[in-house]
């Protein structure tokens, strides 16, 4: 049963509320099945875990790693990017002076219930879970004023200021780290500039995640964040260094027969890449949309910052001509980020599947039946 809100949605239950609780309420209780489908007590080895790549290095040591990278796990970590430490820690800082507010006070930044997409309220694919997350969230799509103010109406500032800068680096990075998976596809500097998804990226919306897990009593019956992809090019995530959470769904065939979730260990400094969907998309299937998921603990809060970049608004994202393979053919139509999003809204992780194309052959079979 969930908590209804007054205006009829789920509603969370706050930190007051999470710190006053020795169980898990049944409104989060996840059944075992959703929690264990594939079981977390198969941790692989740390022999092969995700790669973490040093960006200082020599482009011809990186971008082959990055490629890789891409293509079996979907992620990376990164150390070396240059975003420093200080800016980390500030944001960090602002993210835990948020979801320390009493809840009343941060309701009043509440994600608007008619489809609202910024501002305090679940993640936003909670909707297709019966269940409830053990977790709050906070989203940011281009300026956090008008949330912010809610929040504090005399002193946004400091919270804004730090979003705002962080966002900028971000920005920076992740245009850094695409045109370096795009070189690895074997496409140059010039290619990138012509048919690259980083057209007009200086003035692509910036989108933050906050989110916050707490501890929680009874950490294996609920999930802090189910299963998904992300949507964006790319996420880059920051996550507090103390404390395990996120975790990857990772298939080594040659190792096991069965995908394996993968825990992700917080690096002091470090930031962690997810490939998305879009970037599944223009790669022609090549790197992998990663399928990820955040698990709580007993005794530490933990939060994360996820950076989504997409492409513009109206720019349509389909496979690179150049590295489509001419036999094979596109595997995707073309789409824009807002369409993409819209699909996904409704179809969660089946959105790939569903506008997924037929190999050429076949399309060729199938318009010689109908001819
Ligand atoms: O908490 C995390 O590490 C993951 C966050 C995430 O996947 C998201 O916000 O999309
Ligand atoms: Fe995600």
């Amino acid at each position: 049963m969930h908590s209804l809100s007054v205006s009829g949605q789920p509603s969370l239950l706050c930190q007051l509320e999470w710190k006053s609780l020795n169980q898990v309420p049944d409104s989060h209780i996840w059944p075992p099945d959703l929690l264990h489908h594939h079981p977390t007590s198969n941790i692989i080895p740390p022999s092969s875990s995700m790669p973490i790549i040093d960006l200082t290095a020599a482009d011809s040591v990186v971008i082959p790693l990055i490629g890789r990278a891409c293509e079996t796990w979907g992620a990376f970590q990164i150390t070396g990017h240059g975003v420093p430490l200080r800016l980390l820690d500030l944001v960090e800082a602002q993210t835990c002076r948020l979801f320390s507010l009493p809840s009343a006070h941060k309701l009043r930044a509440q994600r608007s219930p008619s489809g609202g997409v910024t501002g305090y309220g679940p993640a936003l694919i909670s909707s297709f879970f019966s269940k409830l997350f053990w977790s709050e969230g906070f989203t940011i799509v281009g300026s956090a004023q008008e949330d912010a103010r809610k929040l504090w109406p005399n002193c946004f500032n400091d919270f804004c200021s730090a979003m705002e800068e962080y966002s900028k680096g971000m920005k920076d990075l992740s245009r850094r780290v695409i045109v370096l998976m795009l070189r690895s596809l074997g496409l140059s500097e010039e290619d990138i500039d012509e048919v690259g998804p980083l057209r007009g990226h200086d003035e692509v919306e910036p989108v933050l995640q906050l989110n916050y897990y707490p501890p929680c009593p009874e950490p294996d019956r609920t999930m802090g964040l189910a299963d998904h992809t992300d949507s964006s090019l790319i996420t880059i995530i920051h996550q507090s260094s103390c404390v395990t959470g996120l975790q990857l769904l990772h298939h080594d065939e040659s190792d096991n027969p069965r995908p394996q979730w993968v825990e992700v260990p917080p690096i002091s400094g470090a930031l962690v890449v997810n490939v998305g969907d879009l970037f599944h998309i223009i790669s022609n299937g090549r790197f992998h949309t990663v399928i990820h998921r955040a698990i709580v603990d007993r005794t530490w809060s933990r939060i994360s910052v996820a950076y989504f970049c997409g492409p513009l608004a109206h720019f349509k994202v389909g496979p690179i001509q150049k590295i489509v393979d001419p036999n094979q053919g596109p595997a995707y139509p073309g789409i824009t980020w807002p369409k993409y999003l819209s699909l996904k809204k409704k179809l969660h992780n089946e959105t790939l599947a569903s506008i997924r194309l037929p190999l050429a052959a076949k399309r060729q079979d199938d318009e010689k039946k109908v001819l």
